[in-house]
């Protein structure tokens, strides 16, 4: 496995917990959906496995991950180019070869042109993808993924797909929170729907349609039973 989760109690502060009792894993070549409505715990969930969770009561082990936050954050001051070449001088890898992969995904994602702009001048979309350029060129046993189809347009949000596929192919496991129900029915291997700071299902579709009792019904259906009438954590 490259995440083992088990969370007993975690939050921002001891008296008033978040999330409770929450246990899942992702393995290699694993695309896992972490889906629940607003304010359900999808980011509190993610932000525990890395570490800037105050309190957490638990153990979560993970393998070595990459992160793309649902905003993108960058370095003030260093260019497109240099956030690569910052990443690059943290890794072990041949420069060529790293280069080289470099210049393919700025093609890939359109962003050949602006490598020796600044980040923080991108659109939201553009944004987007040199975080997801920084991702695949880490090659990390583990994506985790917050919200990554939100202001990316249908090319972009083809090329991400393809790319998901291309992560999984290569042996790599992916977290992804979304509310993109429609496409995360599509894409993932099995979902963790959390509601209310709780694990209330886990499983591929067939185990949420068991679950909700409905037998043909479709991801954003079996998450409507599923998430109704939820008891608070507090
Ligand atoms: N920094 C924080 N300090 C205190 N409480 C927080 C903090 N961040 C989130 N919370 C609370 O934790 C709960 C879960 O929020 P979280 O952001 O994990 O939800 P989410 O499932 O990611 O929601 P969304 O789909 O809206 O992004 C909410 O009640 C929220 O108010």
């Amino acid at each position: 496995m490259f995440l083992t989760l088990d969370i007993k109690e975690a939050g921002y502060s001891i008296d008033e917990p978040v999330l409770k009792d929450i246990q899942f894993s992702v393995g290699p070549g694993e695309l896992v959906g972490l889906i629940g409505p607003n304010g359900a715990g999808k980011s509190t969930t993610i932000k525990s496995i890395l570490g800037v969770v105050n309190q957490v009561r638990g153990d979560i082990q993970v393998n070595e991950y990459a992160y793309i936050p649902e905003r993108p954050i960058f370095y003030d001051g260093l260019t497109l180019w240099e956030h690569i070449d910052f990443l690059l001088s943290t890794l072990q890898t041949d420069e060529d070869s790293f280069t080289q992969r470099a210049k393919r995904l700025l093609d890939l994602f359109q962003l050949s042109r602006v490598t020796h702009d600044f980040p923080e001048s991108f659109s939201k979309g553009m944004q987007q993808k040199v975080m997801l350029i920084l991702a695949l060129l880490k090659k990390p046993d583990l994506h985790i993924i917050d919200e990554p189809f939100m202001g990316l347009d249908p090319r972009a949000i083809k090329d991400l797909l393809q790319m998901i596929d291309n992560e999984k192919e290569r042996g790599a496991g992916i977290l992804m929170s979304t509310h993109a129900l429609d496409t995360a029915e599509k894409i993932c291997d099995r979902f963790l729907l959390i509601s209310k700071g709780r694990l209330v299902a886990q499983g591929t579709l067939g185990d949420l349609r068991r679950e909700s009792g409905l037998n043909q019904g479709s991801l954003l259906d079996c998450f409507d039973v599923l998430t109704m009438g939820e008891p608070n954590v507090r």
